[in-house]
């Protein structure tokens, strides 16, 4: 099983009020989502979790190993990160160079190199432009090139930052697929995301930060029926709940088929 597992961790910016500090939080789940507010610190933690900050206090525990402890290669192997923007992660003159350059930071095998990377490129759907500028792809396909970078590598934890965010509707379903592909063959997949119907459809565990800190934790169909909790984070609930709203119906409903479900099964 792949855990992450926080103690006692604390972080702030050099003369920033904000501060990130989570006393024992565990994310054991295969698919884990981390919503909350802008500036709640999201992104601090995936940055932490990756080693790009330090944290001033406490341990990170990456399937049971202290994070800090590990090589720089032995961190590549266990997390990988697919950040917000892929043009902050693409920076090679051609799409298989890109992907080669990010399997190449753990490995010098050269046949391994090129496999891995032309098997990440096909998952994605991008081998057969191997030989384009990153540039010059659409921002939807520069996505999922920077989801091929780290597919290459393989790492045991892969951390998304919005993933979905400018996505077109092939890629979010090919995307979806990978995630759960990941899920199933025993990686930890863990994504920051405003896309409340996306985490009502696709997650089983999903996490609030709140204010540097974790909240909430339990399951969509929890975290939707906590109308307080909702509305003090700003989560917009998945859209079949306003719909149902306007017909009179406050009941708490995930997808169209839970609502169909709920309505029909007599
Ligand atoms: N490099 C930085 N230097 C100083 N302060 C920062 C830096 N990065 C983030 N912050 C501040 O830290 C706080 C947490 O930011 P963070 O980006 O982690 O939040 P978030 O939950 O990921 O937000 P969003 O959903 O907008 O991405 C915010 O107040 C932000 O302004």
């Amino acid at each position: 099983m792949r855990t992450i597992e926080l103690n006692h961790l604390t972080f702030t910016y050099p003369g920033r009020s904000f501060s990130l500090s989570i006393e024992n939080q565990i994310l054991a789940d295969p698919m884990v989502a981390i919503v909350g507010q802008n500036g709640a610190g999201k992104s601090t933690l995936f940055k932490l979790l990756t080693g790009l900050l330090t944290p001033q206090a406490g341990v990170i525990k990456i399937n049971g190993t202290d994070f800090n402890n590990l090589k720089p290669i032995e961190k590549l192997r266990q997390v990988g990160i697919t950040f917000q923007n892929p043009d902050d992660q693409l920076f090679n003159p051609t799409v298989q160079r890109e992907v080669e350059w990010s399997v190449a930071q753990v490995t010098d095998d050269r046949d391994k190199i090129a496999t891995q990377a032309l098997n990440a490129l096909v998952r994605v759907g991008l081998d057969a432009r191997i030989a384009e500028n990153p540039y010059d792809l659409s921002l939807s396909e520069r996505k999922l090139l920077s989801v091929a970078t780290v597919l290459a590598v393989d790492p045991a934890i892969y951390l998304f930052d919005e993933p979905m965010m400018s996505l077109d509707w092939e890629s979010r379903r090919k995307l979806t697929a990978i995630f759960h592909e990941l899920a199933d063959s025993g990686h930890q997949v863990v994504t920051i995301t405003h896309d409340m119907d996306w985490v009502a459809a696709e997650f089983e565990s999903v996490y609030v930060m709140e204010h540097g800190k974790f909240g909430f934790a339990g399951s969509p169909r929890e975290l939707f029926s906590d109308h307080e909790l909702v509305d003090r984070v700003g989560l917009l609930p998945p859209r079949i709940m306003a719909v149902a709203e306007l017909l009179g119906d406050s009941q708490t409903y995930l997808s169209v088929d839970d609502y169909w479900q709920k309505n029909h099964d007599d």
